[in-house]
């Protein structure tokens, strides 16, 4: 239980609990072995006092030699061990801790990804792991080591002389209650310095994503004024944290080691009361100074670790955030994909409501709509990157809502209005639709979407890199190539959302003929907006506010006089309008 408790709170993986025991063993044994090398010399004084008071022999010098390089040898090899269990297992941690968090937004619906943007899950996944290994090397081991070995000195001390033990230690809690009190204060002000610099982020991410329309609009000034209004915001916020944090943690100090002076007035006045001897003082003056290093060392630290809570927390949302689960194994009887009464909704914001309709296998189903009717959300819950909030979408009577998304989506191309390429080669690029295809099966797919040419005219043809997110590529480039990938799946369902709309007419009708042969007998969800895009539908569903407005085939829906009829009307019309 405290182990589980201790683990979240740390934002700790199963290892990483066990390192930070490891590390406060360690840190015990470390303390207890100086503590040691104290009482070498304790013997020694004590000796060298009985030779000049009491006449006594000088102490055994090659015993104490003896002594002492047995405790340099043990204090070499377990400040070895220390290091390795508080930094060196870190890494490990650091590493997991990464490849955990990636490998669950990857699970994360994407509907996730709306409410934190990029620049904050890249702060987590860098910057938080990185504030918390600070805190899983140097505090955590440390902090909960000098607690444990702290009580066993303190035990001992107690025994030898209560009146002096707790001269000596009282400033401890004392120390530590005083940030204990003060940490929601500093979380606070570490939330503030968080969110600045996640501002901070976003406003450079933004304005780099935009270099283009700032400078088309002339925006340039205006915004990088309130680029740098953000960056003084951060400034003022991390000035006034490290403020904070630093008055209490040396008030902290400060109060810690008036723990040396008590026990100097407290020894003091029991010497002169007869009741203790110098050599007994001067034990506890020893020991304190061992006693305080470990936490005074610890004490700026404890102020990170209740900073850190900031980062734990960020990072725990995302270990909490439920994932799409589901069975690994996708057997449907079939491809039909069948809404029954899907209702969904962003947030919380209804986008569709009691959305009935089947695409058919073998057949081409067209989504239409006016611009915000929900078509794209369809496209998106048909392939379960968000999941339905009502009702089920079943294909070939499985509901694809108890499928694992990864099986699923191995029966499903896309092609998307938002083409997403990375920064690789065209042939890696493409390649992504089918892992481990050869060269000449990525070339026949280029070649059939109309890429071939283009690719040729790229200065080292397939092996050019295409920047990232394919930057140094044109809309329609872009958009063929992924088409080139789903060709290259060939997956028995395809989604397209706008696939052609980036394309000249020249290119638009070589690419219809690739499409052709890629929808040939699947099962089919086509997006577009313009009506002769989909007048050789099969099926076509008719989308108004997140309805189902009416359904039928392209002369059914003609005939009926609906929706359907006014927009190809209007874009007829709209054909027609030329300039001036
Ligand atoms: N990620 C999102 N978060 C919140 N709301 C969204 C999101 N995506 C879409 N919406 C909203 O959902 C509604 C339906 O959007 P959707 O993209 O499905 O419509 P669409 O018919 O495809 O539109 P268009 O033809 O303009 O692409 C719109 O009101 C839109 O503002």
């Amino acid at each position: 239980m405290f182990s589980k408790n201790f683990q979240r709170k740390y934002a700790l993986t199963d290892q990483g609990v066990k390192n930070v025991k490891k590390g406060a063993f360690w840190t015990v044994i470390v303390n207890l072995v100086v503590m040691g090398g104290m009482s070498i010399l304790y013997l020694l004084m004590y000796g060298l006092m009985g030779t000049f008071t009491d006449d006594q022999p000088l102490p055994n010098a090659a015993l104490l030699l003896g002594l002492v390089v047995v405790f340099l040898i043990l204090s070499f090899v377990t400040h070895l061990q220390q290091y390795y269990a508080t930094y060196g297992l870190v890494y490990n941690e650091v590493r997991s801790t990464r490849l955990s968090l990636a490998e669950r937004l990857r699970k994360l619906p994407l509907g996730y990804f709306g409410k934190r943007d990029l620049a904050d899950l890249t702060e987590t996944i860098m910057g938080d792991v990185n504030r918390m290994e600070h805190v899983w090397s140097h505090v955590l081991g440390y902090l909960y080591g000098a607690y444990l070995s702290t009580a066993i000195i303190a035990v001992c001390l107690l025994v030898y002389d209560w009146r002096l033990a707790i001269a000596c230690l009282w400033g401890v809690p004392v120390a530590f209650g005083l940030l204990f009190g003060t940490r929601r204060i500093s979380a606070r002000t570490s939330e503030r310095t968080k969110k600045a610099a996640i501002r901070v982020s976003d406003g450079i991410q933004e304005a780099l994503e935009n270099v283009r329309e700032i400078r088309a609009t002339n925006q340039e000034e205006r915004y990088l004024a309130g680029l740098n209004q953000k960056i003084d915001d951060h400034e003022k916020v991390t000035i006034q944290g490290e403020l904070g944090t630093g008055i209490f943690v040396n008030a902290a100090s400060v109060i810690m080691r008036l723990g040396v002076a008590t026990t100097i007035l407290v020894g003091a006045g029991l010497i002169l009361s007869g009741q203790i001897d110098f050599m007994l003082l001067f034990l506890f003056l020893l020991v304190i100074t061992r006693v305080y290093a470990p936490f005074d060392q610890s004490l700026a630290l404890i102020a990170e670790m209740f900073v850190s809570q900031v980062s734990a927390d960020r990072m725990n949302e995302i270990y909490d955030t439920p994932t799409a689960e589901g069975a690994e194994v996708f057997q449907p009887k079939g491809y039909d994909i069948e809404f029954d009464h899907v209702g969904f909704a962003y947030d919380k914001k209804k986008v569709l409501d009691g959305v009935s309709f089947t695409a058919r296998e073998g057949e081409v189903t067209a989504l239409v709509g006016p611009s915000g009717s929900g078509k794209s959300t369809c496209a998106r819950l048909a392939a379960r990157l968000w999941d339905v909030t009502e009702g089920s979408i079943k294909v070939g009577g499985v509901d694809i809502s108890t499928v694992d998304p990864e099986a699923l989506l191995t029966d499903y191309s896309m092609v998307f209005q938002d083409v997403v390429l990375f920064d690789d080669t065209v042939m890696e690029n493409i390649r992504l639709g089918k892992r481990g295809a050869t060269d000449d099966e990525v070339r026949a797919a280029a070649e059939a979407a109309n890429c071939g040419e283009f690719i040729c005219r790229l200065p080292q043809g397939y092996d050019t890199p295409i920047g990232e997110n394919g930057a140094k590529l044109s809309g329609g480039e872009r958009q063929r190539i992924s088409i080139a990938r789903a060709l290259l799946k060939n997956a028995p369902i395809v989604l397209l959302d706008e696939a052609t709309a980036s394309l000249d007419v020249e290119n638009e009708t070589k690419v219809q003929g690739a499409l052709s042969r890629l929808l040939a007998g699947k099962t089919v969800l086509v997006i577009a907006h313009r009506m002769r895009t989909v007048a050789g539908a099969d099926h076509i569903v008719v989308l108004e506010n997140g309805r189902v407005a009416e359904q039928g085939t392209p002369a059914e829906l003609m005939e009926c006089g609906g929706l359907y009829r006014r927009m190809v009307e209007l874009q007829s019309e709209s054909a027609r309008w030329q300039l001036g």
